[in-house]
């Protein structure tokens, strides 16, 4: 039946380690699917990569050994990890722990916008995680809802970025060897790294702004015109909208939204990446000073640390989340 020859294909050792079941996620480069680790029946999620599926040979190895090497040097809370890697003929396999709240394109899908104090849990999360992929060198570029997983179906619950089959970690190396150059041809923005890792890094800002929005406002800033009458000549197409960087809050889904809120979208969605409001700023936004939301996150992230704490000074960790309070409104006055 359908199960026995998916096991069938499947390397042995990875055969022999899990039980691979039904799908729950399929991706630009392959599936997704439940797996249970026989010795401990955990559960777990198993990345099929489809090798043919990129045009040519070089790209499918560059893309996925990247992902796996990326996968592997990256540890963070909000960051997907990877527990194992088996490869087959035609596939690689990902073995990755399993987010049981699935796709927050789906929660979002559902329903329709999130609460305002939601989309900012989440955003808040995926604003430390991608910190901590630039501060490593690593541009996500691909960030889209598909790619942001919950870890439960509650409101208040983890949130990891996945899919870094399009990241590029920073070819420092390759910019160095650039430099050794005769430099007479180069432009100035290679020397400035703007070319590497200033401009870089801002696809992911833009790309978070897109997130929040969606997250907001329940649809995309840039999207195909819905309704026929405007297509023609005045319908502009996506890429279009977005080189001009043209959206529209609608008023039916955005009256409810905090002004704070739409300020940090509209400094995310700036054509001009040197003008972008960057990671840093967007953390240091009033919109996110709200010590109460950044505690949630803290507990989510760290639950040891946030029990430990609460077992060891109960009285502490109360008055870290009043100083945290304080902090903020000394910062905001
Ligand atoms: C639903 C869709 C994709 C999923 C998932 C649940 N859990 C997990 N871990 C890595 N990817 N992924």
């Amino acid at each position: 039946d359908l199960m026995s020859d998916v096991q069938s294909t499947l390397p042995k050792d990875l055969n022999d380690k899990y039980l691979l079941t039904r799908r729950i996620g399929t991706g630009v480069c392959g599936e997704v699917r439940l797996a249970f680790e026989r010795s401990t029946c955990k559960k777990v999620a198993v990345k099929i990569i489809n090798k043919k599926n990129f045009q040519s040979e070089g790209t499918a190895t560059r893309n996925a050994t990247t992902e796996i090497e990326i996968l592997q040097r990256i540890d963070h809370p909000c960051l997907i990890k990877t527990l194992d890697f088996y490869q087959s003929e035609e596939s690689y396999y990902i073995v990755l722990e399993l987010m049981e709240g699935g796709e927050l394109f789906n929660k979002v899908k559902s329903q329709q916008q999130l609460q305002e104090p939601v989309a900012k849990l989440y955003f808040y999360q995926m604003l430390l995680a991608v910190q901590y992929l630039h501060g490593n060198g690593i541009i996500h570029r691909d960030l889209k809802p598909e790619n942001v997983l919950l870890s439960s179906s509650e409101d208040v619950c983890l949130v990891k970025l996945t899919d870094f089959n399009q990241s590029r970690i920073l070819e420092e190396a390759v910019l160095m060897r650039t430099l050794c150059g005769t430099p007479s041809y180069l432009a100035p923005e290679v020397f400035t790294h703007a070319s590497t890792t200033g401009y870089g890094l801002a696809v992911d800002a833009w790309s978070l702004g897109v997130l929040l929005f969606v997250c907001l406002g329940g649809y995309p800033p840039f999207h195909e015109t819905f309704c026929r009458q405007q297509k023609g000549r005045e319908a502009e197409s996506v890429r279009d909208q977005i080189i001009r960087g043209e959206f529209t809050m609608v008023q039916s889904k955005w009256r409810h939204v905090s002004d704070q809120a739409k300020d940090v979208v509209r400094r995310l969605l700036v054509v001009d990446p040197t003008h972008r409001m960057s990671i840093q700023e967007a953390l240091q936004h009033p919109w996110l000073q709200d010590p109460e939301m950044q505690n949630k996150a803290h507990k989510l992230m760290y639950p040891d640390t946030a029990a430990a704490m609460e077992e060891a000074e109960p009285e502490a960790s109360a008055a870290s989340t009043r100083k945290r309070g304080r902090r903020a409104d000394e910062d905001a006055t």
